[in-house]
């Protein structure tokens, strides 16, 4: 509920905005306060919106959104123009954007959601729902940012729209806030799990990789294997969005619906983050999983860290991402030596990377640069994204490709969408892949694969019978 001022203001300020509303309408932007809320209540809240609804939580669980309602969509060309494109059509949507906002808030007001798939041209028979690419306005954004909530609206406006009949709109939706109910978890029934692959079509695929990087025609690729799990009823996403919140850390925890699929994860690779001009991203490859004890947990990190195959898979990255984003850096930073990055049930090679973005380079600019980087691709690039897509039998889709957020000035992050699964009604497919170089063994990657499924099958209440 608003307070006397507080719609006294809001009143003012809408009067003032729609005077200047442009003939054919606009859209108007604006963010107000909000007491304490959970956001998987809010998330769950709007069955009605079911197919437009979104989730993210920063690895460092410093920032959520729940967007409830897409605003407005864009999408672009199957081309390597489309980052450019995205970033033309959001630039052009901004000049169209009345923002109504006492102080600019990063993270609240016109943000953008979405991604991309891993490969720029559409084959999708699976990922029917889910286009090339797709950026999000929403029209409800909830924002939980250092302990505070905010909701923004985005609405479109007709230039013989009412104050009043704006600000009624509002009131709505802060009432809906307020009367959110908790969120509760229904049974999940869990049927089965079945291999697309057998382990002789995976060992044959790993054996055809290893010889054609003994061959000298890539020096790594990674490639990836999916599970599909079947359920009796619809996998319920709010369910498995929880899940995934209760068990996952250090981890970017995100959902896209669109229509009747949802693409879900928890992933803990930042592909890049821009924060005036800042730029962070992240070389992670390189895995072991956790140990049952403290010291076992240990030994195995320090084993990672010696590890030669390990560390070739790891260098692989480090490399490439310093090369793609030095000409875009006025200053970069990469320390020499990866560290242990500790996830619930796995661990990885970790070398952070920082640097401070050329002027008028933006994020569109650096995630052109870097995807896909060789913690999901491989090395030399084209090569690999070309073996991948002749010898992989599966569609990546929105798999291991960028997905994030950005606002009005182009801050922004993006994480990779691995550790996921496409949800489409009793079904969800999960992805796992893992980087292939000359002295890979088909089992132990068959077994890092079953590791890097384990998080996802866990939110979704299975497992996978390693004896298999
Ligand atoms: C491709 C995946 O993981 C990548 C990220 C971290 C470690 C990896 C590895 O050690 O192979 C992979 O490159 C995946 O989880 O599906
Ligand atoms: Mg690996």
């Amino acid at each position: 509920m608003l307070t006397t001022i507080e719609r006294l203001s809001i009143n003012e300020k809408l009067n003032e905005a729609l005077s200047h509303i442009d003939e054919q309408g606009q859209f108007l932007s604006l963010t107000i306060e909000v007491s304490s809320i959970n956001p998987i209540d809010y998330f769950a809240s709007r069955d009605d919106l079911k197919g437009e609804r979104f989730y993210w939580t920063s690895a460092d669980g410093e920032l959520t959104f729940v967007g409830l309602g897409y605003a407005n969509q864009f999408y672009s060309t199957d081309s390597d123009e489309r980052y450019q494109s995205i970033e033309q059509a959001l630039q052009d949507q901004k000049q169209q954007m009345i923002q109504l906002q006492n102080e600019q808030i990063a993270g609240t007001g016109a943000i953008y959601f979405g991604g991309f798939s891993f490969f720029n041209e559409r084959h999708h028979s699976e990922w029917h729902d889910f286009p090339v690419n797709q950026f999000v306005l929403p029209k409800r954004l909830l924002t939980v940012k250092s302990g505070k909530h905010y909701l923004s609206l985005n609405l479109w406006i007709e230039p013989n729209d009412s104050a009043e009949n704006v600000s009624t709109m509002i009131e709505t939706e802060l009432d809906q806030v307020n009367g959110v109910q908790p969120f509760t978890n229904k049974e999940m029934s869990f049927a089965q799990v079945n291999d697309e692959l057998t382990y002789e079509e995976w060992q044959s695929l790993i054996v055809n990789a290893v010889n054609e990087i003994n061959d000298g025609k890539l020096d790594k690729v990674v490639l990836a294997r999916e599970v599909e799990a079947l359920f009796e009823e619809q996998v319920p996403v709010e369910q498995v969005l929880n899940a995934l919140l209760e068990q996952q850390e250090r981890s970017y925890i995100f959902v896209m619906e669109n229509n009747n699929q949802a693409f879900i994860g928890a992933t803990p690779e930042r592909l890049v983050e821009v924060n005036s001009g800042e730029l962070q991203s992240a070389c992670l490859a390189g895995t072991t999983s956790r140990g049952q004890t403290v010291d076992e947990d240990e030994w195995k990190a320090l084993e990672l860290l010696k590890d030669d195959k390990n560390l070739e898979e790891h260098q692989y990255v480090v490399k490439m991402i310093q090369n793609s984003v030095s000409p875009l850096c006025d200053r970069l930073s990469i320390p020499n030596q990866p560290m242990i990055r500790k996830l619930s049930k796995i661990q990885h090679l970790f070398t952070p990377v920082s640097g401070t973005l050329k002027e008028s380079v933006t994020i569109f600019d650096a995630l052109k640069a870097l995807h896909p980087t060789p913690a999901l691709g491989g090395e030399p690039r084209q090569e690999a994204m070309d073996f991948i897509q002749q010898h992989e039998p599966l569609e990546r889709g929105w798999y291991a490709a960028p997905i994030g957020w950005v606002d009005a000035n182009f801050n922004g992050e993006f994480a990779v969408a691995i550790r996921s699964a496409l949800l489409t009604g009793h079904k969800a497919r999960l992805f796992a892949g893992c980087g292939i170089v000359s002295d890979s063994d088909p089992k132990a990657e068959y077994d890092e694969t079953n590791l890097k499924f384990s998080p996802m099958l866990g939110a979704l209440g299975g497992y996978i019978d390693d004896n298999e």
